[in-house]
Protein backbone atom coordinates (compact mmCIF):
# COMPACT_ATOMS: atom_id res chain seq x y z
CA UNK A 1 0.00 0.00 0.00
CA UNK A 2 1.61 3.56 -1.01
CA UNK A 3 2.09 5.79 1.70
CA UNK A 4 0.12 8.28 2.88
CA UNK A 5 -0.57 11.84 3.83
CA UNK A 6 -2.48 12.49 6.68
CA UNK A 7 -3.61 15.71 8.65
CA UNK A 8 -4.21 16.07 12.26
CA UNK A 9 -6.45 18.59 13.81
CA UNK A 10 -8.03 19.41 17.06
CA UNK A 11 -10.63 21.80 17.75
CA UNK A 12 -13.31 22.85 20.42
CA UNK A 13 -11.75 23.01 24.70
CA UNK A 14 -8.99 21.69 24.76
CA UNK A 15 -8.33 18.61 26.99
CA UNK A 16 -5.65 16.86 28.69
CA UNK A 17 -4.37 13.97 26.81
CA UNK A 18 -4.53 15.86 23.52
CA UNK A 19 -0.69 15.44 22.86
CA UNK A 20 -0.75 11.98 23.48
CA UNK A 21 -3.36 11.08 20.59
CA UNK A 22 -1.20 13.21 18.23
CA UNK A 23 1.90 11.41 19.33
CA UNK A 24 -0.01 7.74 18.93
CA UNK A 25 -1.39 8.85 15.27
CA UNK A 26 2.16 10.11 13.87
CA UNK A 27 4.50 7.31 15.96
CA UNK A 28 2.58 4.23 14.80
CA UNK A 29 1.88 5.97 11.39
CA UNK A 30 5.70 6.55 10.48
CA UNK A 31 7.01 3.59 12.73
CA UNK A 32 4.71 1.05 10.63
CA UNK A 33 3.41 2.67 7.49
CA UNK A 34 5.60 5.48 6.89
CA UNK A 35 2.92 7.72 6.29
CA UNK A 36 3.00 11.59 6.10
CA UNK A 37 1.50 14.03 8.82
CA UNK A 38 0.51 17.50 8.46
CA UNK A 39 -0.64 19.93 11.78
CA UNK A 40 -3.42 21.02 11.10
CA UNK A 41 -3.62 24.53 13.08
CA UNK A 42 -6.07 26.12 15.57
CA UNK A 43 -8.61 23.31 14.88
CA UNK A 44 -10.88 23.58 11.67
CA UNK A 45 -9.26 27.03 11.16
CA UNK A 46 -6.71 25.78 9.73
CA UNK A 47 -8.67 24.17 7.08
CA UNK A 48 -10.79 27.39 6.47
CA UNK A 49 -7.65 29.44 6.63
CA UNK A 50 -5.33 27.26 5.11
CA UNK A 51 -2.83 27.17 8.12
CA UNK A 52 -1.49 23.65 7.90
CA UNK A 53 2.24 22.69 8.16
CA UNK A 54 4.30 19.32 8.19
CA UNK A 55 4.35 16.98 11.46
CA UNK A 56 7.71 15.11 12.36
CA UNK A 57 8.58 12.56 14.09
CA UNK A 58 10.88 14.54 15.94
CA UNK A 59 8.11 17.10 17.07
CA UNK A 60 6.35 14.02 18.75
CA UNK A 61 9.26 13.14 20.88
CA UNK A 62 7.66 13.52 24.46
CA UNK A 63 4.65 14.85 23.90
CA UNK A 64 2.31 11.79 25.86
CA UNK A 65 3.12 13.93 29.60
CA UNK A 66 2.12 17.72 27.82
CA UNK A 67 -0.96 19.47 28.62
CA UNK A 68 -2.98 21.18 25.92
CA UNK A 69 -2.31 20.82 22.02
CA UNK A 70 0.48 22.06 19.99
CA UNK A 71 -1.58 22.03 16.79
CA UNK A 72 -3.71 24.61 19.28
CA UNK A 73 -7.47 25.15 19.12
CA UNK A 74 -10.03 27.21 18.48
CA UNK A 75 -14.27 27.31 18.26
CA UNK A 76 -13.95 28.24 14.35
CA UNK A 77 -16.20 25.93 12.17
CA UNK A 78 -16.02 25.22 8.05
CA UNK A 79 -19.92 25.94 8.19
CA UNK A 80 -19.55 29.10 9.81
CA UNK A 81 -20.71 32.09 7.58
CA UNK A 82 -17.85 32.68 4.88
CA UNK A 83 -15.92 29.49 5.87
CA UNK A 84 -16.20 27.52 2.61
CA UNK A 85 -17.99 24.45 4.14
CA UNK A 86 -16.60 21.36 2.86
CA UNK A 87 -15.69 22.26 -0.50
CA UNK A 88 -13.23 24.93 1.29
CA UNK A 89 -12.10 22.25 3.22
CA UNK A 90 -11.36 19.75 0.23
CA UNK A 91 -9.47 22.68 -1.60
CA UNK A 92 -7.06 23.20 1.58
CA UNK A 93 -6.63 19.38 1.30
CA UNK A 94 -5.91 18.86 -2.09
CA UNK A 95 -3.59 22.08 -2.13
CA UNK A 96 -1.48 20.14 0.62
CA UNK A 97 -1.88 16.72 -0.89
CA UNK A 98 -3.91 15.38 2.33
CA UNK A 99 -5.57 12.09 1.64
CA UNK A 100 -7.43 12.04 5.01
CA UNK A 101 -8.08 13.98 8.39
CA UNK A 102 -8.05 12.77 12.06
CA UNK A 103 -10.19 14.89 13.49
CA UNK A 104 -9.72 14.99 17.50
CA UNK A 105 -12.71 17.11 19.66
CA UNK A 106 -15.85 16.72 21.07
CA UNK A 107 -19.23 16.36 20.37
CA UNK A 108 -19.18 19.48 18.31
CA UNK A 109 -16.17 18.76 16.12
CA UNK A 110 -17.12 15.19 15.72
CA UNK A 111 -20.22 16.83 14.45
CA UNK A 112 -18.44 18.90 11.90
CA UNK A 113 -16.43 15.69 11.20
CA UNK A 114 -20.04 13.30 10.18
CA UNK A 115 -21.31 16.60 7.71
CA UNK A 116 -17.71 16.76 6.09
CA UNK A 117 -17.84 12.76 5.56
CA UNK A 118 -21.34 13.14 4.45
CA UNK A 119 -20.05 15.39 1.86
CA UNK A 120 -17.04 13.34 0.69
CA UNK A 121 -14.15 14.27 3.12
CA UNK A 122 -12.59 10.79 4.21
CA UNK A 123 -11.99 11.66 8.13
CA UNK A 124 -11.81 9.81 11.13
CA UNK A 125 -12.68 11.08 14.54
CA UNK A 126 -11.19 10.83 18.01
CA UNK A 127 -13.38 11.92 21.05
CA UNK A 128 -12.43 14.22 23.78
CA UNK A 129 -13.85 16.09 26.56
CA UNK A 130 -12.77 16.76 30.20
CA UNK A 131 -17.30 16.51 30.92
CA UNK A 132 -17.41 13.38 29.50
CA UNK A 133 -20.75 13.81 28.12
CA UNK A 134 -20.28 11.60 25.00
CA UNK A 135 -22.50 8.19 25.16
CA UNK A 136 -20.81 6.79 22.33
CA UNK A 137 -17.71 5.48 24.12
CA UNK A 138 -17.09 4.59 28.09
CA UNK A 139 -15.45 7.43 28.74
CA UNK A 140 -13.08 9.93 27.19
CA UNK A 141 -9.36 10.74 27.68
CA UNK A 142 -9.28 14.03 30.08
CA UNK A 143 -12.06 13.35 32.15
CA UNK A 144 -9.89 11.22 35.15
CA UNK A 145 -7.26 14.39 34.52
CA UNK A 146 -10.28 16.87 35.74
CA UNK A 147 -11.52 14.12 38.45
CA UNK A 148 -8.19 14.36 39.97
CA UNK A 149 -7.55 18.00 39.91
CA UNK A 150 -11.13 18.98 41.33
CA UNK A 151 -10.63 16.22 44.11
CA UNK A 152 -7.76 17.78 45.06
CA UNK A 153 -9.15 21.36 45.37
CA UNK A 154 -11.91 19.98 47.46
CA UNK A 155 -9.55 18.18 49.89
CA UNK A 156 -7.71 21.76 50.34
CA UNK A 157 -11.16 23.45 50.55
CA UNK A 158 -12.07 20.69 52.99
CA UNK A 159 -9.20 21.71 55.71
CA UNK A 160 -9.15 25.83 54.93
CA UNK A 161 -13.77 25.02 55.80
CA UNK A 162 -12.58 23.03 59.19
CA UNK A 163 -10.37 25.22 60.29
CA UNK A 164 -12.95 28.31 60.18
CA UNK A 165 -16.19 26.47 60.11
CA UNK A 166 -17.47 27.61 56.74
CA UNK A 167 -19.47 26.14 54.33
CA UNK A 168 -17.30 26.06 51.38
CA UNK A 169 -18.95 25.80 47.60
CA UNK A 170 -17.02 24.42 44.67
CA UNK A 171 -17.86 25.21 41.24
CA UNK A 172 -16.73 22.58 38.66
CA UNK A 173 -17.04 22.40 34.66
CA UNK A 174 -20.10 20.17 33.32
CA UNK A 175 -22.22 22.14 30.58
CA UNK A 176 -24.98 19.60 30.17
CA UNK A 177 -23.26 16.27 32.21
CA UNK A 178 -22.25 16.64 36.04
CA UNK A 179 -19.74 13.77 35.72
CA UNK A 180 -17.07 15.70 37.09
CA UNK A 181 -19.64 16.99 40.00
CA UNK A 182 -20.33 13.70 40.69
CA UNK A 183 -16.59 12.03 40.64
CA UNK A 184 -14.85 14.65 42.35
CA UNK A 185 -17.64 15.03 44.84
CA UNK A 186 -17.79 11.53 45.94
CA UNK A 187 -14.04 11.12 45.59
CA UNK A 188 -13.55 14.32 48.21
CA UNK A 189 -16.72 13.11 50.42
CA UNK A 190 -18.53 15.87 49.33
CA UNK A 191 -21.76 17.04 51.96
CA UNK A 192 -24.59 17.94 48.50
CA UNK A 193 -23.27 17.27 44.65
CA UNK A 194 -25.44 19.66 42.51
CA UNK A 195 -25.73 18.35 38.89
CA UNK A 196 -27.47 19.81 35.97
CA UNK A 197 -29.39 16.34 35.47
CA UNK A 198 -31.00 16.73 38.78
CA UNK A 199 -32.57 20.30 39.38
CA UNK A 200 -33.21 20.70 43.08
CA UNK A 201 -34.77 23.78 45.78
CA UNK A 202 -31.80 25.95 47.59
CA UNK A 203 -33.66 24.82 50.95
CA UNK A 204 -32.79 21.07 50.27
CA UNK A 205 -29.12 21.99 49.44
CA UNK A 206 -29.03 24.21 52.66
CA UNK A 207 -30.66 21.18 54.78
CA UNK A 208 -27.56 18.95 54.49
CA UNK A 209 -25.48 21.49 54.50
CA UNK A 210 -27.07 22.70 58.15
CA UNK A 211 -27.44 19.11 58.89
CA UNK A 212 -23.36 18.61 58.38
CA UNK A 213 -22.34 21.76 60.62
CA UNK A 214 -24.37 20.02 63.38
CA UNK A 215 -22.59 16.96 63.54
CA UNK A 216 -19.52 19.80 64.15
CA UNK A 217 -18.44 19.53 60.26
CA UNK A 218 -17.54 22.31 57.63
CA UNK A 219 -19.96 21.49 54.77
CA UNK A 220 -18.46 21.38 51.22
CA UNK A 221 -20.95 21.93 48.41
CA UNK A 222 -19.70 20.81 44.51
CA UNK A 223 -21.48 22.40 42.04
CA UNK A 224 -21.20 21.92 38.13
CA UNK A 225 -21.50 25.11 36.34
CA UNK A 226 -24.62 23.87 34.18
CA UNK A 227 -27.14 23.42 37.41
CA UNK A 228 -29.74 24.90 37.77
CA UNK A 229 -31.90 25.49 41.17
CA UNK A 230 -35.69 23.91 40.20
CA UNK A 231 -37.44 26.33 38.38
CA UNK A 232 -34.69 28.89 37.96
CA UNK A 233 -31.99 28.87 34.63
CA UNK A 234 -28.97 28.41 33.86
CA UNK A 235 -26.48 30.95 35.19
CA UNK A 236 -24.10 32.35 32.30
CA UNK A 237 -21.37 34.93 32.70
CA UNK A 238 -22.91 37.04 29.63
CA UNK A 239 -20.38 36.23 27.52
CA UNK A 240 -20.26 33.53 24.59
CA UNK A 241 -17.52 31.10 23.09
CA UNK A 242 -16.16 31.44 19.77
CA UNK A 243 -19.33 29.89 18.76
CA UNK A 244 -21.86 32.35 19.84
CA UNK A 245 -23.17 30.01 22.47
CA UNK A 246 -23.84 31.77 26.21
CA UNK A 247 -20.80 30.73 28.24
CA UNK A 248 -21.73 28.83 31.68
CA UNK A 249 -20.48 30.39 35.30
CA UNK A 250 -21.42 31.87 38.08
CA UNK A 251 -24.06 29.27 39.98
CA UNK A 252 -21.16 28.80 42.48
CA UNK A 253 -21.23 32.17 44.01
CA UNK A 254 -25.58 32.11 43.91
CA UNK A 255 -25.41 28.97 45.48
CA UNK A 256 -22.75 30.27 47.83
CA UNK A 257 -24.96 33.39 48.78
CA UNK A 258 -28.39 31.28 49.01
CA UNK A 259 -26.82 28.90 51.82
CA UNK A 260 -25.48 31.50 53.68
CA UNK A 261 -29.00 33.45 53.95
CA UNK A 262 -30.96 29.93 54.33
CA UNK A 263 -28.19 29.14 56.85
CA UNK A 264 -26.38 31.52 58.53
CA UNK A 265 -23.26 29.77 58.16
CA UNK A 266 -20.60 31.93 56.48
CA UNK A 267 -19.76 30.56 52.90
CA UNK A 268 -17.27 31.19 50.65
CA UNK A 269 -17.10 29.72 46.37
CA UNK A 270 -14.28 28.73 44.48
CA UNK A 271 -14.40 28.25 40.94
CA UNK A 272 -12.55 26.32 39.44
CA UNK A 273 -12.67 26.91 35.79
CA UNK A 274 -9.87 26.21 33.25
CA UNK A 275 -7.40 24.82 35.78
CA UNK A 276 -10.01 21.53 35.42
CA UNK A 277 -8.14 21.45 31.90
CA UNK A 278 -5.03 22.50 31.69
CA UNK A 279 -1.80 20.67 32.82
CA UNK A 280 -0.49 17.02 32.59
CA UNK A 281 -2.75 14.22 31.82
CA UNK A 282 -2.58 11.53 34.49
CA UNK A 283 -1.42 8.47 33.81
CA UNK A 284 -5.06 6.67 32.67
CA UNK A 285 -5.37 9.61 30.23
CA UNK A 286 -1.99 9.07 28.50
CA UNK A 287 -2.51 5.66 28.21
CA UNK A 288 -5.97 5.93 27.06
CA UNK A 289 -5.22 8.90 24.58
CA UNK A 290 -2.51 6.71 23.16
CA UNK A 291 -4.36 4.10 22.73
CA UNK A 292 -7.21 6.35 21.17
CA UNK A 293 -4.34 7.63 18.49
CA UNK A 294 -3.23 4.51 17.41
CA UNK A 295 -6.72 2.95 17.15
CA UNK A 296 -7.08 5.75 14.82
CA UNK A 297 -4.28 5.48 12.56
CA UNK A 298 -5.31 1.79 12.04
CA UNK A 299 -8.41 3.11 10.51
CA UNK A 300 -7.35 5.75 8.60
CA UNK A 301 -4.59 3.02 7.31
CA UNK A 302 -7.65 0.86 6.16
CA UNK A 303 -9.22 3.90 4.52
CA UNK A 304 -12.12 2.98 6.98
CA UNK A 305 -13.59 6.83 7.12
CA UNK A 306 -16.82 8.13 8.75
CA UNK A 307 -15.96 6.63 12.00
CA UNK A 308 -14.79 7.51 15.92
CA UNK A 309 -13.06 5.60 17.91
CA UNK A 310 -14.37 4.52 21.03
CA UNK A 311 -13.54 3.16 24.45
CA UNK A 312 -16.33 -0.27 25.39
CA UNK A 313 -14.90 -1.85 28.73
CA UNK A 314 -10.84 -2.57 28.09
CA UNK A 315 -11.64 -2.57 24.37
CA UNK A 316 -10.95 0.13 21.49
CA UNK A 317 -13.88 -0.41 19.47
CA UNK A 318 -14.79 2.00 16.22
CA UNK A 319 -18.27 3.79 15.87
CA UNK A 320 -19.69 5.34 13.12
CA UNK A 321 -19.88 9.48 13.55
CA UNK A 322 -23.35 9.27 12.88
CA UNK A 323 -24.15 7.16 15.65
CA UNK A 324 -21.37 8.74 17.91
CA UNK A 325 -22.93 12.19 17.97
CA UNK A 326 -26.57 10.91 18.59
CA UNK A 327 -26.57 11.37 22.16
CA UNK A 328 -25.13 13.02 25.56
CA UNK A 329 -24.08 11.13 28.36
CA UNK A 330 -26.08 12.17 30.93
CA UNK A 331 -26.07 11.59 34.67
CA UNK A 332 -28.80 9.13 35.41
CA UNK A 333 -30.57 9.82 38.50
CA UNK A 334 -29.91 6.79 39.82
CA UNK A 335 -26.43 7.36 40.16
CA UNK A 336 -26.62 10.48 41.83
CA UNK A 337 -29.04 9.08 44.09
CA UNK A 338 -26.24 6.49 45.05
CA UNK A 339 -24.35 9.25 45.76
CA UNK A 340 -27.23 11.34 47.27
CA UNK A 341 -27.30 8.45 50.56
CA UNK A 342 -24.30 10.25 51.70
CA UNK A 343 -25.48 13.89 51.79
CA UNK A 344 -26.25 15.85 54.82
N1 LIG B 1 -23.93 21.65 14.82
C1 LIG B 1 -22.87 22.25 14.29
N2 LIG B 1 -22.91 22.69 13.01
C2 LIG B 1 -21.85 23.30 12.45
N3 LIG B 1 -20.69 23.53 13.09
C3 LIG B 1 -20.59 23.12 14.37
C4 LIG B 1 -21.66 22.46 15.03
N4 LIG B 1 -21.28 22.18 16.30
C5 LIG B 1 -20.01 22.63 16.41
N5 LIG B 1 -19.59 23.20 15.27
C6 LIG B 1 -18.26 23.79 15.03
O1 LIG B 1 -17.26 22.94 15.60
C7 LIG B 1 -16.53 23.65 16.60
C8 LIG B 1 -16.12 22.72 17.71
O2 LIG B 1 -17.26 22.35 18.47
P1 LIG B 1 -17.40 22.75 20.01
O3 LIG B 1 -18.75 22.32 20.44
O4 LIG B 1 -17.04 24.19 20.16
O5 LIG B 1 -16.26 21.94 20.71
P2 LIG B 1 -16.16 20.40 21.05
O6 LIG B 1 -15.70 19.71 19.83
O7 LIG B 1 -15.18 20.36 22.15
O8 LIG B 1 -17.53 19.95 21.46
C9 LIG B 1 -17.49 24.74 17.02
O9 LIG B 1 -16.84 25.76 17.69
C10 LIG B 1 -18.12 25.14 15.72
O10 LIG B 1 -17.31 25.97 14.94
O1 LIG C 1 -13.15 26.94 26.66
P1 LIG C 1 -14.33 27.79 26.93
O2 LIG C 1 -14.81 28.49 25.70
O3 LIG C 1 -14.12 28.71 28.10
O4 LIG C 1 -15.54 26.83 27.30
C1 LIG C 1 -15.74 26.24 28.54
C2 LIG C 1 -16.47 24.95 28.34
O5 LIG C 1 -15.62 23.98 27.78
C3 LIG C 1 -15.66 22.79 28.54
O6 LIG C 1 -14.55 22.76 29.40
C4 LIG C 1 -15.55 21.58 27.65
O7 LIG C 1 -16.53 21.62 26.67
P2 LIG C 1 -16.28 20.92 25.28
O8 LIG C 1 -15.85 19.53 25.60
O9 LIG C 1 -17.60 20.95 24.57
O10 LIG C 1 -15.22 21.69 24.59
C5 LIG C 1 -16.96 22.89 29.34
O11 LIG C 1 -16.94 22.15 30.52
C6 LIG C 1 -17.03 24.37 29.60
O12 LIG C 1 -18.34 24.81 29.77
MG1 LIG D 1 -18.94 20.50 22.90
Amino acid sequence: MRSMRIGLLTAGGDCPGLNAVIRGVVLKGTRLHDHEFMGVRGGWRGLVEDDIELLTRHQIRGLSKQGGTILGTSRVGPYGEGNGGAARVKETMARHGLDALVAIGGDGTLTVARMLHEEGVPVVGVPKTIDNDLAATDVTFGFDTAVQIATEAIDRLRTTGDSHQRCMVVEVMGRHAGWIALHAGIAGGAHAILVPEVPLRWEQVADWAQQTADRGRAPLVVVAEGFTPEGGEEVTTGGVDGFGRPLLGGIGVQAAANLQELTGIETRCTTLGHLQRGGSPSAYDRVLATRFGTAALDAVHEHDYGQMVALRGTEVVRVPLAEATMQTKAVPREQWEEAAILFG
